[in-house]
């Protein structure tokens, strides 16, 4: 199996007042070509920092200290300008939060596609085809290439973002909340799309909300962050079945399902932190109600489930599972 991407020891933080906070810490893993991979997490728990730094974007005060991320072979961090820029939309895209409000407001949007085309060197007239074919895809008419962003709604506006991330048929795509502030369903068809576009390409997406139910329906393999860390990653069944770190299991239980009667059990309480440097223990266990006293003084390493391809860092597993029934 290929790797898209594959980051190793990553570590970034944020400038402030009186220095240096580390909110990702020596983060490790490969995501396989061709699959969706979806990345999970509360508020805060460093999932758009990690997406802006995999894609080399991060900007001051954030700041990459150390690591690898390679991209075909090739450490992105170590890229100049120039080959970032080149590679850039046609191998690689990312739509960041609110990229929907970030279309030019005075430009039409057949217009912003051409910008898009002729920035990369593309002749305008040759992938006018291209346009055509990735509209047809996000479901929106060609009669949108005469609006301007204003007379769309927001959803059309996202899926014209979608549309333009696609059009030089990038090998990766890298999406953060790509349908904030949109309503329940619009928010589920337009990911029911993409995933369904992306089996068609056959690209590599990486999905980051905050919508743990929408990301078990889309992707092929997951990973759940808190405090800056992978607390567990892996195939999607498995994590589902078997949730190997009480931090996922817990989220699971709290997304309501409708017929389903009420979970009654441990529940997840408190707030989520950020990664602290000088707390030695799993960084969960402030909150974790299966938490020993080990917990609170050994970080757990990264551990593998038999048989499976599911990794996870919890020192109690699979003893805490045992507890909760
Ligand atoms: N521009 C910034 N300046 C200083 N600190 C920042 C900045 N952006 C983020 N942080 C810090 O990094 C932490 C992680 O932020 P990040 O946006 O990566 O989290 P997130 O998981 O994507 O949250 P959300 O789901 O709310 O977008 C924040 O809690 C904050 O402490």
């Amino acid at each position: 199996m290929t790797n898209a991407i594959q980051v190793e020891n990553l570590t970034v933080g944020y400038h402030w007042e009186n220095g240096f906070s580390i909110i990702i810490r020596d983060l490790n893993l490969s995501i396989e070509e061709g699959i969706i991979f979806g990345i999970a997490g509360e508020s805060g728990s460093g999932k758009s920092t990690f997406a802006q730094s995999i894609y080399n974007s991060l900007r001051y005060p954030g700041e990459i200290e150390s690591g690898r991320v390679y991209f075909k072979g090739n450490d992105l961090l170590k890229m100049s300008k120039n080959e970032l820029r080149r590679i850039r939309a046609v191998n690689m895209t990312f739509i960041p939060q609110a990229a929907m409000n970030a279309l030019n407001p005075v430009k039409r949007i057949g217009d912003q596609f051409n910008d898009i085309l002729e920035a990369h060197g593309k002749n305008i007239v040759e992938f006018q085809q291209n346009i055509q074919d990735v509209l047809k895809m996000v479901r929106l008419p060609q009669e949108i290439l005469h609006n301007y962003p204003h007379e769309l709604s927001g959803g059309m506006r996202q899926r014209t973002v979608i549309a333009m991330a696609l059009v030089l048929s990038p090998e990766l795509v890298i999406l953060d909340e790509p349908t904030t502030g949109l309503d329940v369903l619009v928010e589920h068809d337009i990911l029911v799309d993409l995933k369904k576009i992306q089996r068609k390409k056959g690209f590599t997406m990486i999905m980051i909300t905050h919508d743990l139910s929408i990301l078990y329906e889309i992707s092929d393999q997951l990973g759940m962050m808190y405090a800056g860390e992978l607390t567990e990653y892996g195939d999607r069944e498995s994590m589902i079945k078997s949730s190997a770190h009480p931090y996922n299991y817990l989220l699971l239980k709290s997304i309501p399902r409708i017929g389903v009667r009420k979970y009654d059990g441990i529940r997840l309480t408190g707030n989520p932190s950020n990664y602290d440097e000088n707390f030695k223990g799993c960084q969960f266990s402030t909150r974790c109600p299966y938490k020993t006293f080990e917990c609170e003084l050994t970080h757990p390493e990264l551990k593998k489930v038999p048989n499976e391809n599911h990794y996870y860092r919890c020192l109690r597993y699979p003893d805490w599972v045992r507890d909760e029934k």
